[in-house]
């Protein structure tokens, strides 16, 4: 006896395990006319729709012929955050440049005194309305990033508040220490002390679980390569591994760093140089790409994902979900974006939001895939292939989703006849 039957599936997506680089990306399972089995939060049993006539489940689902794939895996973002920065929006629309608000003490500094206000109750009750918001919209999986403390108490106040979530909630959070992210105003000119300060609490960061990565922002006017290059090692010394903020708007070379340094992931990497692209193909390091980012800043130049892929990279795609750059927790939005202004084929974009993105936050065993024993993270979308999402942009194309075999999300439909 199975605890939920899901038949008459149009095409259910399998992809395969990875990390995919290249022309692997390009490959993904696609079986048509199908049904899925869970017991015990776990896959159970994947079969024809035929042969699921004769068995027995609690709950039997029919997929309408629609299409069910994997819960989607979200490997950035910056989900613990107080305030919000809409009054930004004018200086953006006015072309004012993201760096030159930041050195200006907005941006980034103008979260991290809001963060800094909140309580990390607060912080955990807002958060937790936006993972609810992920799960419905097919996430079952993400990371999350600290980095609007810049200083002890507030950035350990939001890892607190992931382990928290994680504990708490059924999706998989994994946490971020990103200390790192800016330079606060009581260090401005002093980077150096700053990042000395933060190395200082990696150690209790380890020894209280609070994370698994850590994370620094590699940018002109924030941090130079060779103090990324300090972050780092300090970071991989005491067990962390390693994630940066590489290439988002000079090419500073954190793309290249960050193989040399054998991080988890390569985030952004939107001026990525040709050198730093070709060093993708080398190590493990996966391109996690963030088209929102550069969708949002009202740019022009997206990452050369094309490139990274036919080159032999392996690719991955994340929201960035954060107050000011990116303020969308709709991963198929950004699949979208992946397909209109990045050109990536439905293909590479499906295992760049499932396999690719588990493997860029060590989840590659857990989630991402579908197989017997594997976590029942599931999602049903009201679409008839898995070509449609990127197509139909901006909306909410999830019907149902599952998280270790127990429904999260269920989209009942708008009452207007
Ligand atoms: O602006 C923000 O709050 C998040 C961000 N960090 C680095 N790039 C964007
Ligand atoms: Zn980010």
């Amino acid at each position: 006896m199975y605890d939920t039957l899901i038949e008459n599936i149009g095409q259910l997506i399998l992809p395969a395990e990875g990390p995919l680089k290249g022309n692997a990306m390009k490959q993904l399972k696609v079986k048509e006319n199908m049904a899925i089995a869970f017991k015990d939060g776990k896959v159970a049993w994947i079969g024809t729709n035929e042969e699921s006539q004769k068995l027995k489940a609690s709950e039997r689902v029919d997929a309408m012929e629609k299409t069910v794939t994997p819960g989607l895996v979200d490997p950035h973002t910056h989900l613990v955050f107080g305030g919000s920065r809409e009054h930004e929006l004018a200086l953006k629309q006015a072309g004012v440049p993201y760096l030159e608000i930041l050195q200006k003490g907005g941006g980034i500094l103008s979260t991290v005194k809001a963060t800094r206000a909140e309580s990390e109750t607060q912080l955990y009750e807002k958060a937790k309305q936006t993972l609810e918001q992920m799960a419905a919209h097919g996430v079952t999986t993400l990371e999350a990033k600290s980095g609007y403390g810049l200083e002890r108490q507030a950035e350990l106040k939001q890892l607190r508040v992931v382990k928290r979530l994680n504990e708490e909630s059924i999706l998989d959070l994994v946490s971020t220490f990103l200390g790192p992210h800016a330079i606060p105003p009581e260090y401005k000119g002093e980077e150096e002390a700053f990042l000395d300060e933060m190395i200082r609490l990696l150690p209790e960061i380890s020894d209280e679980g609070l994370a698994e990565f850590t994370d620094i922002f590699c940018e002109t006017g924030v941090f130079t390569i060779e103090q990324s290059r300090r972050f780092m090692k300090a970071s991989q010394e005491l067990g962390f591994q390693t994630k940066i903020h590489a290439d988002e708007i000079d090419p500073l070379g954190g793309t290249e760093l960050a193989v040399s340094m054998g991080a988890a992931s390569a985030d952004h990497l939107v001026a990525a140089s040709d050198a730093g692209i070709d060093s993708l193909v080398e190590g493990d390091t996966v391109a996690v790409l963030l088209p929102g980012t550069t969708f949002y800043l009202g740019k022009d130049h997206y990452a050369n994902a094309r490139k990274m892929i036919d080159n032999g990279a392996a690719v991955a795609l994340a929201t960035d979900f954060n107050p000011g750059s990116c303020v969308t927790y709709n991963l198929q939005m950004i699949m979208s974006l992946a397909a209109l202004k990045m050109k990536m084929t439905p293909e590479e974009i499906w295992n760049s939001v499932t396999v690719n993105a588990a493997h860029a936050i060590g989840r590659g065993d857990v989630a991402g895939c579908l197989s017997i024993g594997r976590k029942a993270d599931v999602v049903l979308w009201d679409v008839p292939n898995y070509k449609y999402i990127p197509y139909h942009y901006a909306a909410n194309h999830a019907k149902a989703v599952w998280k270790n075999g127990r429904k999260v999300w269920e989209r009942r439909g708008a009452r207007v006849f």
